[in-house]
């Protein structure tokens, strides 16, 4: 029997106990705070850090944007997000991906503090991720293993294939399948005869970031298929990197494009800010 895992419903559900959690840390002078600084004013950023500040708003937490022009300096840049590591007011800082070309992505990243990191993209983060101690992790990848729990698909023994070494996806989520006991596969652009790899997978996630490009001769049956992919289609429609019609003829279960993985990315960050403010009570 065929299985469409929602992660909007996933999502909604449990935004319900955070706005208790919210409602507890109130009661004990806490409200949690999330800065998200965006540079530039790409189409797709724009809209997932509206998404941000929609579920921050509702949650009650102290949400702030900031923007900077694209032609801000590097130094500029890496001095205010030092001027939020220092402020005391601010638990959680998130700057939004991808930089423009002149700024190093990894110098940015790697100045948010470790303790307000809510990405987890800094390198003592993904340190303590990798030896199996995770502290902040990055939303997405936490977001999709809430996902199959949430829905009954244990990590336990499975063989889990995942198409894309990204920081922001791939790479994190190969340490969270193997912490929680899968057999992990991690595949990429220079992986040779990818479909004798990807038809092995009991779980199969695709972040490659390019439309129609997991078809169902790739997947096993019954397989549960995760769809990471956020592209325009031919008809400027949204679409996952997983080709939905063909594929769910094979695939035991499956997320949708929108509806899936990205709502649980910003329920994570969601959680994750709450968490870093519950140490301040
Ligand atoms: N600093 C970060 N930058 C980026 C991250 C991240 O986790 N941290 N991940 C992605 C983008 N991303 C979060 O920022 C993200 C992507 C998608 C969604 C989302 O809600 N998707 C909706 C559809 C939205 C639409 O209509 O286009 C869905 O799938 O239903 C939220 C967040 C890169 N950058
Ligand atoms: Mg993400």
């Amino acid at each position: 029997m065929f299985k469409l895992i929602s992660g909007k419903a996933i999502a909604q559900k449990r935004q319900e106990n955070l706005r208790l959690e919210v409602e507890n840390l109130n009661a004990n002078g806490v409200t949690p705070s999330l800065r998200v600084v965006l540079v530039g004013n790409s189409g797709p950023s724009e809209i997932y850090v509206r998404n941000k500040a929609r579920r921050a708003k509702e949650l009650g937490l102290d949400f702030n944007l900031i923007r900077f022009d694209e032609t801000v300096s590097e130094k500029e840049l890496i001095e205010f997000i030092d001027s939020l590591n220092h402020d005391k007011t601010v638990d959680a800082i998130l700057v939004q991906l991808p930089l423009p070309q002149h700024i190093n992505e990894e110098k940015v990243v790697q100045t948010v503090s470790p303790n307000k990191d809510v990405d987890g993209f800094s390198p003592i983060n993904f340190g303590y991720l990798w030896q199996n101690n995770p502290n902040i992790i990055p939303s997405t990848a936490g977001g999709i293993m809430t996902l199959l729990e949430e829905s009954d698909i244990t990590t336990t023994a499975k063989h889990v294939v995942i198409v894309g070494r990204s920081n922001i996806v791939g790479r994190p989520l190969g340490a969270l399948m193997l912490n929680s006991d899968a057999t992990v596969t991690m595949a990429h652009s220079k992986t040779k005869d990818l479909k004798s790899i990807t038809k092995q997978a009991d779980i199969l996630i695709s972040a490659v970031g390019k439309a129609h490009f997991i078809t169902a001769d790739m997947v096993k049956k019954g397989a549960t298929v995760i769809d990471v992919g956020m592209n325009r289609d031919e008809n400027d429609r949204l679409v996952g990197d997983v080709d939905f019609d063909d594929v769910s003829s094979v695939a035991g279960a499956m997320t949708p494009v929108p509806g899936g993985v990205g709502p649980m990315t910003i329920l994570t960050l969601m959680e994750q800010t709450i968490e870093i403010a519950k140490k301040r009570v």
